[in-house]
């Protein structure tokens, strides 16, 4: 077991221990409360009495199942909707009624006690990607192959090893697994057992890593035996190298994804703790709020993938909640989960109505949590990129990257920090397609994009300006150290075979860097960057200059 794993099973485990305690204090709370049921048809707010009653029951039978006591949390659900059925009848129960409920509720007493040991919980959890560039092998018998797959790969800061036999292969395989492996199974002789290993070599691992196949044939069985030993990409020889690190790339981008936050809006804060720590297990990242009335604050500075809501709360309903998030435009599609103890359908589906996306009922496993909570993450995201993004490189759309420049402009003189805006655009592009054609040209396109997502901060915000140009905006980044890491990228793009058929190519861009100066606006700021990159392009190309106003 991993010290991660470990480490979140103490805190469940203490959780619980928690829940425990509290429960000593709450049954003989809600027993006093049972207790004054035997007069309450003499009072004239005998509704207020059950309706208190109700909503304390309501909580137990959503939590006691979470912290491994269903039978407790059944009683609880029973009891709550007796007292449902008092509440819907014209009249106060009577004297047998009453008395049914308090035997009913002496099974909850009891149940408690018997419960009072603490219950170890597991929870799934996911390995963490580890922040560094990712080691690729690959095995390739053809050297001049192999030695322009290792050059492309390099470029992108990929660690590259490459073997050029099985028994290489075995050897760098034995010292440390590799983040991803490129296979070549055209050499005859060697593809059985290049297969067979992969294979072995996949189910030895908790995570399987990405395999790409490269082959001379197109052949159906090829495929076939390539997706058996769980192949995720497919690149028949001439080789375009840079659609393998495209591919490459995207994989493990999926590996290493920014982690899907979800914000809990619970008035139980261990319920609340347990939600988190169990999603925190699965590598979500998840923020507690308990104070309803602080929800904006927190969509605006955590920004949830998803929302998961308690649907009684005393203060403010979940379905209360979920029409104040729904009031505004931007919050209109983060998917809200309802929980609750709710088993009664047409109450659930009323919750819905009133802007929510699903219900999940306490008390539901850690896995159910963790799928629902996930699935909805991943599709919220989705649709999120497809409204925001270009579709050819993943980057933001050119107005979206100006809104981000906007929005970071504002922190910028809200903290006195420091921006810096990069105009970037590739040399005599128009060439490349003149000489290659259209799909190379956007090949070189997505390719510097991949290049910047890999080489820079994920803080940095990187847009499709136009065509082949580039916005990037580097916060908390002066100009000086702006045009480090451009020059980095610049050598590094320039680097970068490209191919088509069998002729090589190689492609150089330019780029003019402008710093804000307190009161600039979005545009100033563009305008100058682009007046650098003008002035770069005019001294020759293939450099980066930053914005001079004396040299207007
Ligand atoms: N393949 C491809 N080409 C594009 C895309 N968008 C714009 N272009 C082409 O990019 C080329 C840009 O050429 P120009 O603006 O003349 O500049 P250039 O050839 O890059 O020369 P300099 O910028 O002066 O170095 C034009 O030929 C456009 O057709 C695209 O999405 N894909």
């Amino acid at each position: 077991m991993s010290t991660e794993q470990s480490t979140l099973e103490q805190q469940l485990a203490l959780l619980h221990q928690q829940y425990l305690t509290r429960l000593q204090s709450e049954i003989p709370e809600l027993a006093l409360q049972v207790s004054a049921l035997a007069t309450l048809s003499q009072k004239q707010n005998w509704r207020d009495e059950v309706k208190a009653l109700k909503f304390k029951l309501h909580t137990l039978a959503g939590s006691a199942g979470t912290f491994g006591l269903p039978a407790l949390g059944r009683l609880a659900k029973n009891l709550e909707l007796e007292l449902r059925s008092w509440m819907e009848s014209p009249a106060a129960p009577d004297a047998d009624q009453i008395r049914d409920f308090i035997v009913l509720f002496q099974q909850v007493q009891q149940t408690h006690q018997a419960s009072h040991q603490v219950l170890s919980v597991t929870s799934s959890s996911q390995q963490k990607h580890t922040e560094r560039h990712a080691a690729i092998y690959v095995l390739e018998s053809n050297q001049e192959t192999s030695g322009y797959i290792e050059l492309t790969l390099t470029s992108f800061g990929y660690k590259v090893n490459a073997a050029t036999t099985m028994a290489e292969l075995k050897q760098l395989v034995d010292a440390q697994s590799p983040d991803a492996l490129v296979l070549d199974i055209s050499s005859d002789t060697e593809v059985g057992e290049g297969l067979d290993f992969v294979a072995k070599l996949q189910a030895s691992l908790s995570t399987p890593i990405p395999v790409l196949i490269l082959a001379d044939e197109d052949s159906f069985e090829q495929h076939l035996a390539a997706v058996r030993i769980g192949a995720q990409g497919y690149f028949v020889k001439p080789l375009n190298t840079t659609a393998l690190e495209a591919r490459l790339q995207r994989l493990l981008a999926v590996r290493s994804r920014e982690a899907f936050r979800v914000l809990i809006v619970d008035d139980d804060q261990l319920l609340a703790e347990h939600y988190a720590l169990v999603l925190q297990g699965a590598g979500l990242r998840a923020e507690i709020l308990s104070d309803p009335s602080k929800i904006y604050d927190s969509l605006t500075r955590f920004h949830p993938d998803v929302v998961l809501l308690d649907v009684n709360m005393p203060y403010c309903s979940g379905p209360e909640l979920a029409q104040l998030i729904r009031l505004h435009d931007q919050w209109l599609s983060v998917p809200i989960i309802y929980l609750s103890s709710e088993t009664d359908s047409d109450r659930q589906l009323a919750a819905l109505v009133k802007g929510g996306d699903d219900f999940l009922t306490k008390p539901m496993s850690d896995t159910a949590l963790i799928v629902a909570v996930f699935a909805r993450a991943q599709r919220a995201r989705q649709v999120v990129d497809m409204m925001t993004k270009d579709s050819l490189t993943g980057l933001l759309q050119h107005a979206r990257v100006k809104e981000r420049l906007t929005y970071e402009l504002q922190r910028a003189e809200r903290t006195g920090g420091v921006v810096s805006t990069i105009m970037i655009d590739i040399d005599l592009f128009k060439k490349v397609n003149d000489n290659y054609g259209h799909p190379v040209g956007d090949q070189v396109i997505s390719s510097l994009a991949n290049l910047m997502k890999q080489q820079l901060r994920k803080i940095d915000i990187v847009g499709r300006y136009g065509g082949e140009e580039y916005l990037v905006i580097l916060s908390d980044c002066g100009k000086e150290h702006a045009f480090t890491v451009v020059e980095q990228l610049r050598k590094a793009f320039a680097a970068i075979p490209f191919s088509c058929g069998d002729s090589h190519f190689y492609c150089t861009f330019s780029a003019g860097i402008s710093e804000w100066q307190h009161g600039m606006d979005t545009d100033q700021l563009i305008e100058q960057a682009d007046q650098a990159l003008y002035q770069a392009k005019r001294s020759g190309r293939n450099q980066t200059l930053i914005f001079d106003a004396k040299a207007l």
